[in-house]
């Protein structure tokens, strides 16, 4: 495979012992064994985050361009916002094609979103969403552990996650049970985009095609996507956001899945400029509201 530079802006960040450093013990063999490519020569100037720090100490081996990942937010909505929000850190997790987390980190790019995607999570490293992510240069984390040994458990994923100072989780095609550790680790703050109207058709067994496939054998006249939080089971957390779209007398699967995931784009793009924004509120009997941009005092 052919070799690739690595450069990047700034000042090297003192190195690490690889004895002393948690992440670089937990992390380093296991970014070894899933990234297979070599590179001649880094010249690394800003170690804007670890795996960055690993690969000028170690010479890891890394595939595509890791740069920094730090937007810089160049429209009116950082600006805005900058002094009164901090800008929030994101992991995506992803099992397929990606294109909401393509649609997100596009949202960032033109500022719409006053946060950063840090890091990707994946239980399939060669899925389309990693293969943009490594184009992006956004670290990517096996999760959980593969059938080659590489791959993380639930208690060294929460560290590296703590190390991309991620404040939110975002599942956006993601096809396995999130475990009650990471559940724990970040209350409220796990999200999950799921392509019907929950509660009708989720839960185990209920992704992809196969949940628009039980939405048109139903004869149900509408669907649409559902943005709800994550608890311990699938489906079953506190929903956010809904969006409705209709389901025509002679859809196909596709048809439907397509005007379905047209209007989860748009919708987590909302919910997670919403989120950077801190106009989440929870209601009383814990139900989760999400205030309008122009008027507080309205719910979207
Ligand atoms: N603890 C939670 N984990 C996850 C949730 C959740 O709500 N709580 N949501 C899912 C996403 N999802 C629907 O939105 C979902 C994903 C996968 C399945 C499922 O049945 N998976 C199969 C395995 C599929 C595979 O490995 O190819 C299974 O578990 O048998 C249902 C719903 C993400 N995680
Ligand atoms: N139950 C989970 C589930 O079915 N999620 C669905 O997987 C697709 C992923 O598309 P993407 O990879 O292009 O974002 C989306 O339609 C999402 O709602």
């Amino acid at each position: 495979m052919e070799a690739q530079n690595l450069i990047f802006g700034g000042s090297v960040a003192s190195s690490i012992p690889c004895n002393q450093n948690p992440i670089k013990t937990l992390l380093y063999p296991r970014l070894i064994t899933f990234l297979s490519s070599n590179v001649q020569s880094v010249s690394l100037k800003t170690c804007q985050n670890f795996t960055s720090l690993m690969i000028a100490n170690k010479g890891l081996r890394i595939r595509g361009t890791l740069q920094n990942v730090q937007s810089d937010v160049t429209t009116g909505t950082g600006d805005d916002l900058k002094g009164k929000v901090s800008r929030k850190k994101f992991a995506v997790f992803v099992s397929g094609g990606g294109s909401n987390f393509k649609s997100l980190h596009e949202a960032i790019a033109n500022g719409s979103i006053y946060g950063d995607i840090t890091v990707l999570v994946t239980n399939k490293p060669e899925c389309g969403g990693a293969q943009y992510a490594r184009d992006k240069g956004i670290p990517i984390i096996p999760f959980p552990k593969l059938k080659d040994g590489s791959g993380l458990s639930s208690n060294d994923l929460v560290i590296a996650l703590r190390h991309y100072k991620v404040d939110f989780i975002l599942l956006a095609g993601y096809l396995k049970l999130i475990p009650a550790a990471l559940i724990k680790a970040y209350p409220r703050a796990i999200l999950n985009i799921h392509p019907s109207l929950l509660p009708a058709f989720g839960g185990k067994g209920y992704y992809g095609t196969k949940v628009h496939e039980a939405v048109l054998a139903s004869g149900a006249r509408y669907s649409g996507p559902t943005i709800h939080y994550v608890d311990e089971e699938y489906d079953r957390g506190r929903i956010l956001a809904q969006r409705v779209v209709p389901v025509l007398a002679h859809d196909t699967v596709e048809e439907l899945a397509a005007r379905v995931l047209h209007e989860e784009h748009k919708l987590y793009k909302d919910v997670v400029a919403a989120l950077c924004e801190e106009r989440i509120i929870w209601r009383e009997d814990g139900v989760p509201l999400i205030q309008c941009k122009d008027n507080p005092d309205q719910y979207c």
